[in-house]
């Protein structure tokens, strides 16, 4: 991946216009179309992702942008950030947490389930925020004008699929304090380019922007993954889906132990 990236990055690097918001959209064209086209977003585009998936998915933001946010927050005056610190306007963290809270109840904290892949992004965000932190842009780019973007299209996705009115559960989608997505993209691009870079400063920045969106990729795959795992048990096991999707980790677990011991014990009885 590290070869692939500093071709696309040094051949955006050759581009004509030197606007760092065109170079960092066509360095990681490719990977949107990547992104677009995992399984967990074709669920999303076919109008059929589930209520599981959708939970799992809000987990993982929650992980990621509260470490997305404290680093934006911690290194806000930073030169690399201030032009491009937009908390009232962008800032995700409640409102997943107010989604979180609608579908988990009250103590949704211990119910979060949280991928490998997740930990992995969240860890490079902290890296990043504490040795260089003028490249957070590239992830704030990455998710915060995604989310603007086609993320309004998923938001409208998630609420007919799963039925849900007057906007419970998808508060993480609106951007209350942005009256016009468009022109807003369109300022945050204009102070992206503002952001004075050395040259290999730029070329970090660009490959930085491929890496967020192949951590994204990383994410919705384990996500996916977990949610095949779960409906093997579901079928294997033959247990009602709800007792698996509604409880904690810790009681599936539990649920799985007796099941197994159940049946090895009926063995050794028939045996
Ligand atoms: C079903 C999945 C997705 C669809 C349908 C979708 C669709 C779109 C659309 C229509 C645009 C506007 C393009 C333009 O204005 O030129 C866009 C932009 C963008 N998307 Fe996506 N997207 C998806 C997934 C993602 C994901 C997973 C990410 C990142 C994690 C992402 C990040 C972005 C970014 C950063 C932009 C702004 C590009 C720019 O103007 O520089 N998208 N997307």
């Amino acid at each position: 991946m590290e070869t692939e990236n500093k071709t696309q990055a040094a051949m955006a690097m050759e581009m004509p216009d030197g606007d760092l918001s065109e170079q960092i959209k066509l360095v990681s064209k490719d990977s949107h179309v990547r992104a677009e086209n995992t399984e967990l977003m074709m669920s999303y585009q076919r109008g059929d992702v589930t209520l599981e998936q959708y939970k799992l998915l809000l987990c993982s933001l929650h992980h990621i942008y509260e470490a997305l946010e404290e680093e934006l927050e911690r290194n806000s005056s930073h030169v690399g950030v201030a032009p491009i610190y937009f908390p009232l306007e962008l800032a995700r963290r409640e409102l997943v947490e107010a989604d979180l809270e609608h579908f988990y109840g009250p103590y949704w904290r211990e119910k979060m389930v949280v991928p490998k892949a997740t930990e992995r992004y969240s860890h490079r965000l902290r890296q990043i925020g504490r040795d260089n932190p003028e490249l957070l842009l590239a992830h704030a780019y990455t998710r915060y004008l995604g989310d603007l973007s086609g993320g309004q299209i998923l938001g409208r996705i998630t609420q007919k699929s799963l039925g849900l009115k007057n906007g419970e559960g998808t508060a993480f989608f609106t951007f209350p304090a942005v009256s016009s997505p468009n022109l807003f993209k369109q300022l945050y691009r204009s102070r992206m380019n503002s952001v004075e870079l050395t040259e290999k400063q730029r070329m970090c920045m660009l490959e930085e922007a491929v890496r967020a969106f192949e951590l994204n990729i990383q994410v919705f795959d384990e996500l996916q993954d977990m949610v095949y795992r779960t409906q093997r048990l579901i079928n294997t096991l033959q247990i009602p889906g709800a007792l698996i999707t509604t409880t904690t980790p810790l009681f599936r677990v539990g649920v799985g132990l007796c099941l197994a011991l159940a049946t090895v014990c009926m063995g050794i009885y028939a045996f």
